[in-house]
């Protein structure tokens, strides 16, 4: 028996698949310089989560810790990620979020400073990977939240957001984006969908500067 308030299995199952995707979205260049965090829900009150500063690329199960859903470490003396209550504010409000992505790819981040407020992601058959959307016909608005080192007041301003209605992610100026899903592979989807929508918006940008 475990004296852990978690299942110490599951733990293991969750660090094993979160390594191997974030390793690679690490090999994309999605996570330079130690940026970036990543988490699973492990149950109704605890996330495993990337300890804070670790080299994404390189990360083995001791990067990997537990929090609780007040973001206290649990069965670890390691610091959880700095951004670690804009994880558990996710899984706290929505109990079917199961994983939650942040990365600082360059499409994400230069279109951080481009647009203002919000992305206007339209006419794109890959609108149907967010879940729910049905049709390509659809508009999606990525939200574009000014950055902050305080985390309360970004993690005030997402829930201003998520009041509005369904959501699948958002931007943060300069910085980088949030997606989530109820588990990896929808999170992954939703994080691919968007860079590769980020990508187009960016190159049409740059095609209509052009003519
Ligand atoms: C060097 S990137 C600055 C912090 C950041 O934005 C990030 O995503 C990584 O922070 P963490 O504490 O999760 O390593
Ligand atoms: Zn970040």
């Amino acid at each position: 028996m475990s004296a852990l308030p978690y299942d110490p299995q599951r733990l293991h199952e969750l660090a094993g698949e979160l390594i191997a995707n974030v390793r690679e979205l690490a090999q994309l260049g999605w996570t330079p310089a130690t940026s970036s965090n990543f988490s699973s829900r492990l149950d109704e009150r605890h996330a495993a989560i990337t300890v804070s500063g670790r080299d994404k690329g390189r990360l083995v199960e001791d990067d990997i810790m537990v929090v609780d859903f007040d973001g206290r470490a649990v069965g670890s003396d390691h610091r959880p990620s700095a951004e670690t209550l804009l994880h558990t504010q996710l899984y706290r409000r929505f109990p079917d979020v199961g994983c939650i992505l942040h990365t600082h790819s360059h499409n994400q981040t230069v279109a951080s400073r481009i647009f203002s407020r919000s992305v206007r992601l339209k006419g794109y058959e890959l609108l149907k990977a967010f879940r729910g959307n049905e049709t390509h016909e659809a508009a999606i608005e990525l939200p574009v939240l000014p950055n902050s080192q305080d985390m309360p007041t970004l993690a005030a301003k997402v829930e201003g957001l998520l009041d509005r209605g369904p959501l699948w992610g958002y931007l943060i100026q300069g910085h980088g984006l949030y997606a989530w899903g109820r588990d990896m592979a929808e999170a992954r989807r939703h994080l691919d969908a968007f860079e590769f929508l980020l990508g187009c918006e960016l190159d049409l940008r740059r095609i209509t500067t052009v003519h």
